[in-house]
């Protein structure tokens, strides 16, 4: 994977590998206040047709911002481009050129927003209209503006950050991060045998510890959805398809434990969460991507899952 260097894109020729086997995630760069600051002054704020949201439907960080879009009813506000299953030499390409400038790489829009951006080219990107920039590349953070940002133009109050549970799904974002959504890509993209060992088997005692958790209560937080749900939704519901195989997360399939099994059927089925969903682009991506974890570029046909088969959480909710 390459990346971009005082504004330049450099394809990875190994140099930028970790010296310790260990896979290391860099933090985003655009970080945004969105609405007032501390000192009143707003640089982005909630209006029609000024921003743009440019996700990957293989990403599992960009498919929680396509999901807050669909939940908090901003398709019609913020247009979404979807860019190709593959990540190749040059990184996220467009299948068609983006509607905006015509670009047809994600790295021009990094470019466009900082002539001299050093850093990875990720998705999730909000994209600013008015300014030309990035608002933001954190998906973590774009979650949020989604989730309370607009509620004036769509009149959609519902809140996956509630005041009073924020403390709490701090603390369980921080664990199931840590764990379970980086810790799927620390198995993956371990190059050392120890390393990927560690990564596995934190992994495995984090998804433990949450199958136990899902055994008296309906969601992560009681029987309320939160942002830490769709936050774990959006690994789990990657796991079996490609994380058990490609990134050899093999101890158990999500579909071995029945309490996760049920609960991530239970937020498939939650309305509008399928259209946000492609297995095709998931697969092609991760297996066609990573030519060093899959060199034949092979993209398995299987596994036969059942997302639509009934699921008895609702037990707990009376
Ligand atoms: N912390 C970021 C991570 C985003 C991220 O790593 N996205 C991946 C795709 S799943 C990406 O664009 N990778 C390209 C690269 O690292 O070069 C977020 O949550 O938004």
């Amino acid at each position: 994977m390459g990346m971009m260097i005082d504004g330049i894109w450099e394809t990875d020729d190994g140099k930028w590998a970790s010296k310790d086997g260990k896979f290391h995630r860099a933090a985003s760069k655009f970080h945004c206040q969105f609405g007032p600051d501390e000192a009143g002054d707003v640089r982005f704020s909630a209006e029609k047709d000024r921003y743009h949201l440019y996700v990957s439907l293989a990403c599992p960080w960009a498919h929680r911002a396509l999901i807050f879009r669909k939940l908090k009813s901003l398709e019609k506000l913020i247009p979404v481009t979807v860019v190709d299953a593959h990540m190749l030499d040059q990184g996220w390409q467009f299948s068609e050129p983006e509607p905006l400038y015509g670009f047809t790489h994600a790295h021009q829009l990094y470019h466009k927003a900082d002539p001299h951006y050093t850093g990875r080219v990720t998705v999730p990107i909000l994209w600013d209209k008015q300014n030309e920039t990035v608002v933001c590349n954190e998906s973590a953070e774009i979650i949020r503006i989604f989730n309370s940002g607009f509620n004036d133009l769509t009149g959609n109050t519902d809140d996956y950050y509630p005041q009073e549970l924020r403390a709490e799904i701090d603390t369980i974002n921080a664990f199931i991060y840590d764990g379970i959504n980086n810790g799927v890509y620390k198995c993956g993209f371990a190059t050392a045998q120890n390393a990927y060992e560690e990564a596995f088997d934190n992994l495995f005692a984090a998804l433990d510890h949450v199958e136990a958790r899902l055994s008296n209560q309906r969601y992560l937080i009681d029987n309320r959805i939160t942002e830490a749900d769709w936050r774990l939704f959006t690994t789990l519901l990657r796991f079996d398809v490609v994380y058990y195989s490609h990134f050899k997360c093999n101890r158990n399939r999500i579909t071995d434990m029945p309490n996760l099994w049920g609960y991530l059927r239970d937020l498939y089925q939650q309305p509008g969460i399928v259209e946000t969903v492609s297995f095709r682009h998931i697969k092609d991506h991760y297996f066609y991507s990573h030519e060093s974890i899959n060199p034949t570029r092979i993209v398995p046909k299987g596994p036969t899952l059942g997302f639509n088969a009934p699921h008895d959480r609702d037990r707990f909710s009376a």
